[in-house]
Parts: structure tokens; C-alpha cells; sequence
């Protein structure tokens, strides 16, 4: 142990490159692009620190291309999860026992290496395995995971330095242990950042990790446990296991070592890995943690006074930035009569000129869809809608998956505020408007609070600040994330923590001290300096 109090500064966050003509960073990125559009890799398992080849192989695609061909992916099953499991509980003692600043040293060192040598490499593998624009890139596969690395462990050290009160005669202590046993991180296509975090904010606690990364978004999640060999992360701490769900999820939910499970993705995966191990729930030596973000159907609610151009630019934002795919995007929106003529003109005027296509054109807003099965879950509500009485397309509506998975972005107009786009979640570049009469305001954010299960994130436009007021309190439930007069997307971390409840999740906020403190079980401890000689009381002395 170290002798002394080593101090982590308030970090700030990442900035980000504007990947504007004619800077450098853009030429740089555009190399990167080349250099790994140039090759194809193998992704291998990690376990224990070891490359693990399977025999069950796939391909890993461009969903802008997919006739390109990045590499390959070796897919897991229950032999490599059970190696895994037996490599986390071998590095799990070494690893707990490791001071914590020497561990949070391994998290800052893999930061700056995102920001630094890795920056374009993160960049440019999450434009190309997952379709984002270079912004949209930025922002989180380099901005965020890296303020997720950096504000982690400073939060760590903040929480270490709780500790109880000790009155005269003793010293109580608070120690945070990390749990008995592994955390089984299972993580989403759409974001690099929350992939990393996952599996990294328990082992930043102490833990040992199993990943099993979304198998379409691969070639990102591969690169960040290239960051964390480079950066000195120890063998068995992180395990990394690509593969489809059940096959990697059933063996790991049996195990008598399973301690947390930390998940983001859709409602339905969660609740059966929930219903999962609470099926299982006397196998295990510790009761589990679950943490769970996961699906939205976020809403975007103008009054009367509402900035109508401010308006615009939070629903193109919020609803088609990478294809309507955050959990936080935008996909219903709820507008009074009053305004919905001067927001119909300015809206369509700018929606035609979003372009979306292949990345690697930076003079495009939107790229692709994920994969087939996305693209034909979304087409199939657009389907719905063009068959539909009660909804009418009022832009978009074409799609194409010819070359990649296209689909653009369109603005569905609902009669009936409980339309089936105005409910369920899309997942993709597919925004919904129901128009309200002005008197019927209060009944429509009524409307608006229970029209879907879920309660992630949701935005309120007015300038009265007497109507904010009210309807942030009618709206109090029905978003973990709640934005006034901006678009309900973008979260950063360490400024507006992220997590929904209802279905959304169990709102833990990703990114926070909360976070962290699910991955610790705190021992407390009580040392009596002079301890007592006699056991009786002074009531009992004779009078
Ligand atoms: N609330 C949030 O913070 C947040 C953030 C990002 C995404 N999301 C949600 O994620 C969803 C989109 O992501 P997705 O399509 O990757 O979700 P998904 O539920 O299809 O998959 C998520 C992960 O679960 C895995 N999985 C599936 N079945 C499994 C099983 N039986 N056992 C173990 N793992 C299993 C998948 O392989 C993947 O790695 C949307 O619903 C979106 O709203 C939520
Ligand atoms: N933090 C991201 C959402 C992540 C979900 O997909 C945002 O706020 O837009």
C-alpha cells in the first residue's frame, strides 16, 4: 500500500474535433478510414488474457456497405463461457487486493489513449461498424467513453473517502468491497461508450467482468480491448466473449459466480435475463446486482409559446442523428394547433435538406440502419403507417437496403394520440406528431405521461415560465432525463448523469456515483481503542 493519499483532480470533459474542411484532424480521420477499410481482421474471445478462436465464425459487415467485409468475429457458447468464468475467478482475488489508485491508473492511461493515438482509430472503427457520421462518432466512441474512464475513477476516489462517524473510544471505518464473484456486462450496438463502460465501471470497483458485446457492433468493442491490453489491463479482469445472446447469456446466468448483471439494451432482453436469474436465484452465492437501461419512446412537448425554429432543430436532431438509433431519441412529439402550421412549413423545409448515404461522405447527417433486422422491424411500422387511417406520412417513407441499410428519415402525423407509432418504441429515423387543440393542454400532457410504459428521456419547448412550471411537474415521472427548451438527446456525462424508470430501467445513471456504488458491498468496521473489562451495567449496582 501506498503511504500516502494520492489525488485524483476533477477531470473536465473531453472536447471534441470538428472534423471541419480543411483541419488536420479531418485529413487524419480520412486515413484511418482508408487504412482500415484496407484490411480484415480476425476477432478473436478474450479469456484469461488469451486470443480464443471458435468454430462458429461470422462475418462482420458495413451496415452502410454490407458486401464490405471488415473482418471476422469468433462466436462463443458455453465452452468459452465457462473458461471465462474460471479465468475471472482466478484474477478476481489479485485484482480486489490492488490499491485502488493503481487500478484507476489503468483507467486513465486507456483514457488518454482513446484521446490521443487511439482517437481516430475509435473514430473511424465505430463509422464503419456502425454507421455513424464523424460527429456523432466523436462525441461518444472518443468524448464519452472517455469522460466515462476519467469521471469513474474520480467518482471512486470521492465515494473511498466516505466514512462514518467515531465518537471517543473507537474508529469506525466504511470499506468498499467489490462483490463476491463476476459481473456479467451485456452491452448494445448503438453506443461504444456504454459497451466500454459496462464491463469497466465495475472492474474500476474491483470487479471481474464478462462482456458478451452486441455481435453488430464488434468491431468497435474489439478495438477497446486493444486499448485496455495497451493500456496494462491484468488477464482475466475483462473477458471478452462475442456471441449471440442465449448462447453466451443461459451459461452465464446458471452460475453460482454471477454477482451483478450490468446491462443496456432493449426492455424485453432485460426482463428475461431478470426473469432469468431470478429463476435461478438459489444457485448463487451473493444475491445479484441488476442494473438494466434500457428502452424508450421519448417525447418532445411544445406549448403554445414555444420558439417554433428552436423547435425544428431539437426534432431533426433528436429524431434522425444517427438514424433515430439512441435510446434517447426523439420518436413522438406533441404540438398545439396554434403552432403546428408555422412548425409544418419550417420542418419540411429543412428535413429535405438532410442527407443521408455512406459516412464516408461528411456531407451527410444520417448514415444507415444497423443491420436486416432492424431494417425491417422500422419499414415495418412504416408499412403500417402507409396502410393506416389514423396516421399519414408527411415526409419520408422510402427506404432501401440494396446497398446498405437506408432508410430515411420521416414524419408520421397521428390522428389518434395513441396511434401505434405514437407508443411503441421504433428505433429508428421514424418521428411522430400528434397535434393537440390549444385547450386541451393539461389532458394532452396527461396524454403525453401515459401513453407509453417507459420513462427515459423527454424535452418540454415554452417560453412561459409559469406553463415550464407545470408541465415539468405533470412530466415528473415520465423521464429520468428531462430537458427544457433543448432536444432530449446528447446527455454528457458527469453534466446530465443518464437513466430512465418505468421500463426503462432501474435508472442506476450510467456514469455517476450511483452507478459505481452497485458494484461495491460496503463492510463496515468498528475498532474499540480501550476495550470494556467488565460486562455488567452501572443499573445493576446495588443502591
Ligand atoms: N436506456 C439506455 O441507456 C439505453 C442505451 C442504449 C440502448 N438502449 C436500448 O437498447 C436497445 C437497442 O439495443 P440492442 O438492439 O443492442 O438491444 P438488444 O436487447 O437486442 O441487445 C442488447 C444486448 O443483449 C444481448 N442479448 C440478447 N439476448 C440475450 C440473452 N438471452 N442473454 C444475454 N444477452 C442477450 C444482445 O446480444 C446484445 O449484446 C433499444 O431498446 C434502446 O432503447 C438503451
Ligand atoms: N447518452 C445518450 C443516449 C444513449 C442511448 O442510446 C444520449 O443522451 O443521447
Amino acid at each position: 500500500m501506498a503511504n500516502a493519499f494520492f489525488e485524483i483532480r476533477e477531470p473536465e470533459n473531453e472536447s471534441y474535433n470538428s472534423y471541419a474542411p480543411g483541419t488536420p484532424e479531418r485529413k487524419k480521420l480520412r486515413e484511418e478510414i482508408d487504412r482500415l477499410k484496407g484490411q480484415e481482421i480476425e476477432i478473436p474471445a478474450i479469456i484469461g488474457g488469451q486470443k480464443i478462436k471458435t468454430d462458429h465464425q461470422q462475418d462482420v459487415v458495413m451496415p452502410h456497405n454490407h458486401q464490405h467485409t471488415l473482418g471476422s468475429v469468433h462466436l462463443c457458447g458455453e465452452k468459452e463461457v465457462e473458461m471465462a468464468i474460471e479465468a475471472s475467478q482466478q484474477a478476481r482475488r489479485e485484482w480486489a487486493d490492488l490499491p485502488w489508485e493503481e487500478r484507476a491508473s489503468i483507467f486513465l492511461k486507456a483514457a488518454d489513449l482513446i484521446t490521443g493515438p487511439y482517437r481516430y482509430t475509435m473514430n473511424a472503427a465505430t463509422m464503419l461498424g456502425q454507421s455513424k457520421t464523424p460527429h456523432q462518432s466523436e462525441i461518444e466512441a472518443v468524448g464519452e467513453l472517455a469522460d466515462f474512464l476519467r469521471f469513474n475513477a474520480y467518482y471512486l476516489q470521492q465515494l473511498y473517502r466516505e466514512q462514518p462517524y467515531s465518537p471517543d473510544g473507537m474508529w469506525n471505518r466504511m470499506e468498499y468491497r467489490p462483490l463476491e464473484g463476476f459481473i456479467f456486462a451485456v452491452t448494445p450496438f448503438n453506443f461504444t461508450a456504454i459497451a466500454g463502460n459496462l464491463p469497466l465501471a465495475p472492474a474500476l470497483c474491483g470487479n471481474v467482468s464478462l462482456w458478451k458485446p452486441a455481435t453488430s457492433s464488434i468491431y468497435s468493442s474489439y478495438f477497446i480491448m486493444k486499448v485496455l491490453h495497451e493500456a496494462g489491463m491484468p488477464e482475466g479482469v475483462i473477458n471478452f466473449l462475442p456471441g449471440n445472446g442465449a448462447d453466451v447469456g443461459n451459461p452465464v446466468v446458471e452460475s453460482e459466480h454471477l454477482a451483478g448483471l450490468h446491462f443496456t439494451g432493449s426492455t424485453g432482453t432485460f426482463q428475461h435475463l431478470w426473469k432469468s436469474i431470478a429463476d435461478n436465484i438459489e444457485t448463487y452465492n451473493t444475491y445479484p446486482r441488476i442494473v438494466g437501461e434500457t428502452g424508450g419512446k421519448d417525447f418532445i412537448f411544445a406549448h403554445e409559446s414555444a420558439d417554433v425554429d428552436a423547435l425544428v432543430v431539437a426534432a431533426i436532431r433528436a429524431a434522425y442523428e444517427y438514424q433515430g438509433q439512441k435510446c434517447s431519441a426523439a420518436s413522438r412529439m406533441y404540438i398545439p394547433e396554434s403552432i403546428w402550421g408555422s412548425f409544418r412549413e419550417k420542418f419540411l423545409e429543412e428535413v429535405q435538406k438532410v442527407k443521408y448515404g455512406d459516412v464516408e461522405d461528411f456531407s451527410n447527417f444520417m448514415g444507415a440502419v444497423i443491420d436486416q433486422k432492424a431494417f425491417n422491424t422500422i419499414t415495418s411500422y412504416i408499412d403500417y403507417v402507409q396502410e393506416s387511417d389514423d396516421g399519414e406520412i408527411l415526409f419520408g417513407g422510402n427506404y432501401d437496403d440494396s446497398e446498405g441499410y437506408f432508410i430515411e428519415p420521416t414524419l408520421v402525423l397521428a390522428r389518434d394520440p395513441h396511434f401505434k407509432t405514437m407508443e411503441e418504441e421504433i428505433f429508428g429515423p421514424v418521428l411522430t406528431v400528434y397535434v393537440y387543440e390549444d385547450d386541451q393542454f393539461e389532458e394532452t400532457l396527461q396524454l403525453c405521461d401515459t401513453t407509453s410504459p417507459y420513462g427515459l428521456t423527454g424535452a418540454i419547448f415554452a417560453r412561459d415560465r409559469y406553463v415550464l412550471k407545470k408541465m415539468s411537474d405533470k412530466l415528473r415521472q415520465a423521464a429520468g432525463n428531462f430537458y427544457i427548451n433543448d432536444k432530449p438527446t446528447a446527455a454528457i456525462v458527469n453534466q446530465q448523469p443518464f437513466g430512465g424508470a418505468r421500463k426503462s430501467g432501474t435508472n442506476d445513471k450510467a456514469g455517476s456515483a450511483a452507478n459505481l456504488m452497485r458494484w461495491m458491498s460496503m463492510r463496515s468496521i468498528k475498532e474499540t481503542t480501550v476495550p470494556a473489562k467488565d460486562w455488567t451495567y452501572p443499573y445493576m449496582r446495588e443502591e
